[in-house]
């Protein structure tokens, strides 16, 4: 299918050369081209250009998008959108004073999940998961990492990749799956931590990276839940079977993950709400991408990661969302740009340099998502007719999508 797209007011994030990820300086960057035109052709970007250097077009379809501007989709390299259930209890238990901390030491929390996941059917699971799916699709995203670790058993686990892998086959959307099956300590092994990390290596591992179900492997490295030992452990027995560490660290304190997960080579290194000096040292140099996710510091009340102070040091930074039912219920990367901008100072054109190319990047999706580059997949968002790019995260609260269109189709 071709569809062309012309008259464009601004089209952002046009790269001829894409750099595969942005750092320091480099972020506060976005090229752009006003009075533009971009050409589709079968779920690839073929041409763009302006519009007084436009060629002849006939026999295809043609959307004129006079006032309004067009960009990559957001690339939102962290959720847990495949969950059962919701959490909404626990919503009103912090609003009346308890903690993230002291509703999961009460036995809410992740283990709350899991046990409604694991009493969930497969098919139940997908069609919850789906209805997600199809939301943050309209909200603009065209790409999305999604976690395992809501299970908690090897059975549930696999379930939940299995999900994860249905909507793929089902979805134009790009999935990447992670397999966090150490994302809390399930209550069977309560006080009996080493046990089910032997249970994470000796069975769930093997069968995830057997039956192809992960490409990505993760750990929530923090106090209460997994040590830095623990990461290691499960970052090393990852590698043997080709899984690339993605890791959940300092959402509540630092303790030393950042450094491990650099030196296993972590594609990424997630939430990084409480920052010392040389945590971004450590980062310095490293070809790990921080991720930062604003919407989970909104909705539980914590600091937000540093993200001025990194992009100042001369790192990169991704944001993403973090959909999850727990810390936060909300898969809309625009407003997680707008969260950046507003309390994380981050200028718009960092937030989405953020959420496009160091999003794809944080996915191992450099070379084919994240800029309007020729031969990348034709994933954009186009908007409503808008004063500039900067009003997208002004108007924090309004929903400024015309339409999206995700491998060449509008959805
Ligand atoms: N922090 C760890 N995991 C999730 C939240 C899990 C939950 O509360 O259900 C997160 O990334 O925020
Ligand atoms: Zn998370």
């Amino acid at each position: 299918m071709k569809l062309l797209l012309t008259h464009i007011k601004e089209l952002l994030q046009v790269r001829e050369n894409c750099p595969e990820k942005l750092s320091g300086k480099e972020m506060k960057e976005l090229p752009t081209l006003k009075n533009a035109w971009v050409f589709i052709n079968h779920g690839v970007i073929e041409d763009y250009g302006t519009m007084d250097k436009m060629g002849p077009h006939q026999g295809f379809k043609t959307l004129d998008c006079s006032g309004k501007i067009v960009m990559p989709a957001w690339c939102d390299s962290h959720s847990h959108l495949v969950y059962a259930g919701n959490r909404e209890q626990e919503f009103v238990d912090r609003i009346n004073g308890l903690t993230y901390q002291e509703i999961a030491e009460k036995g809410g929390g992740i283990v709350n999940s899991a046990k409604k996941l694991q009493k969930t059917s497969e098919e139940d699971l997908y069609h919850q998961s789906a209805a997600r799916l199809e939301e943050v699709m309209r909200l603009g995203t065209g790409a999305i990492e999604i976690k395992s670790g809501y299970g908690l058993t090897t059975e549930a686990e696999m379930k939940m990749l299995r999900v994860a892998k249905k909507l793929e086959e089902e979805y134009p959307v790009t999935i990447k799956t992670t397999f966090l099956g150490a994302h809390a300590i399930p209550t069977e092994y309560k006080g009996n931590k080493d046990g089910y990390l032997d249970l994470l290596c000796n069975e769930m591992l093997p069968k995830v990276a057997e039956e192809k179900l992960a490409e990505y492997v993760d750990i929530f490295c923090e106090e209460g839940y997994f040590s830095v030992a623990d990461m290691e452990r499960i970052l090393s027995e990852g590698k043997k079977h080709n899984l690339i560490p993605k890791v959940h660290v300092n959402q509540f304190n630092s303790i030393g993950g950042i450094a491990a997960a650099v030196k296993h080579n972590a594609l990424s290194v997630d939430h990084l709400e409480v920052m010392t000096e040389k945590d971004i040292e450590d980062l310095k140099d490293s070809d790990t991408m921080p991720v930062a996710l604003p919407s989970c510091s909104y909705f539980l009340s914590i600091p937000y990661a540093p993200g001025r102070k990194m992009i100042d040091a001369g790192l990169p930074l991704a944001l993403a969302t973090d959909y999850n039912p727990g810390s936060t219920p909300s898969g809309n990367m625009n407003f997680v740009v707008a969260t950046a901008c507003i309390k994380m100072r981050l200028t718009p054109e960092e937030a989405i340099n953020a959420a496009t190319i160091n999003g794809a990047y944080a996915m191992g999706l450099s070379k084919t998502h994240g800029s309007i580059t020729k031969g990348k997949m034709a994933n954009l968002i186009i908007t409503k007719p808008v004063p500039s790019y900067g009003y997208l995260p002004y108007a924090f609260g309004s929903n400024l999508i015309d339409s999206v269109i995700i491998n060449g189709k509008e959805v």
